[in-house]
């Protein structure tokens, strides 16, 4: 645990937001492109945070089976150091979009059950990072960001090849038993640094990362 912790901070909204997330010690910054989420960014939007980014902080892109019209716009109006794919992109999907955009490429995988595991082998070999997060419930209204932690124990003492973030449900309270049990180094947050859906606090994105750095 300690200093090597990685943590990307999520759903961000406004260039405050990415400004209280530098502040806190981020490593990423995630912007939401997903027209039913309360984390939803315009183009333009997200142009402006990205531009407000400091260097050093990778900027992440999290898009949801999104077609190459849209990755196109995309990739012409933000810059961007990855993508994150958070729906039901195949393997070779994300090789395409690897290959088309020149970009790192993030899956994220969906657990809660032993045997959801097996996905993160199908992927291993094309994405260059993987998100491991908690599946969303059946009828959710959002793929992630559900404020929704999965059991940790399905994956303690489990090592892939690639490196991997760990998401889901993560909040001050509890980032420090997640790490503790599942050996991420890498972690994502998004509702657990709100007060309110959409809307980031910088006193909780600071306790975060204390947190998970303690
Ligand atoms: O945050 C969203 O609104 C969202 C929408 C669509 C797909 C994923 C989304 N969020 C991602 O889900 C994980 C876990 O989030 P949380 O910490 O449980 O709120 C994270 O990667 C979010 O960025």
């Amino acid at each position: 645990m300690g200093r090597d912790i990685r943590i990307k901070m999520c759903g961000l909204r406004t260039a405050e937001d990415v400004a209280a997330a530098a502040d806190a010690g981020a490593h990423y910054v995630g912007f939401v492109f997903f027209e039913r989420s309360p984390r939803n960014v315009t183009l333009a939007e997200a142009r402006d945070m990205a531009l407000a980014t400091p260097e050093g902080i990778a900027k992440v892109a999290l898009v949801v089976d999104a077609g190459d019209a849209a990755l196109d716009a995309l990739m012409a109006d933000v810059p961007l150091d990855m993508l994150q794919l958070h729906g039901h992109e195949s393997p070779a999907r994300v090789t395409e979009i690897k290959t088309r955009y020149g970009l790192p490429v993030m899956k994220a995988i969906g657990i809660a059950e032993a045997p959801d595991l097996g996905q993160i082998a199908l992927y291993s070999g094309v994405a260059d990072q993987l998100l491991i997060d908690a599946k969303p419930p059946k009828g959710a209204a959002l793929p992630g960001g559900n404020a929704l932690a999965f059991d940790w124990s399905l994956i303690s003492g489990r090592r892939w090849t690639r490196p991997w973030m760990l998401a889901g449900g993560l909040t001050p309270d509890n980032v420090a038993e997640a790490i503790r049990r599942t050996g991420a180094q890498q972690l994502d947050v998004s509702s657990g640094i709100e007060s309110a859906p959409g809307v980031k606090n910088p006193d909780l994105m600071r306790a975060f990362a204390a947190a998970a750095r303690s």
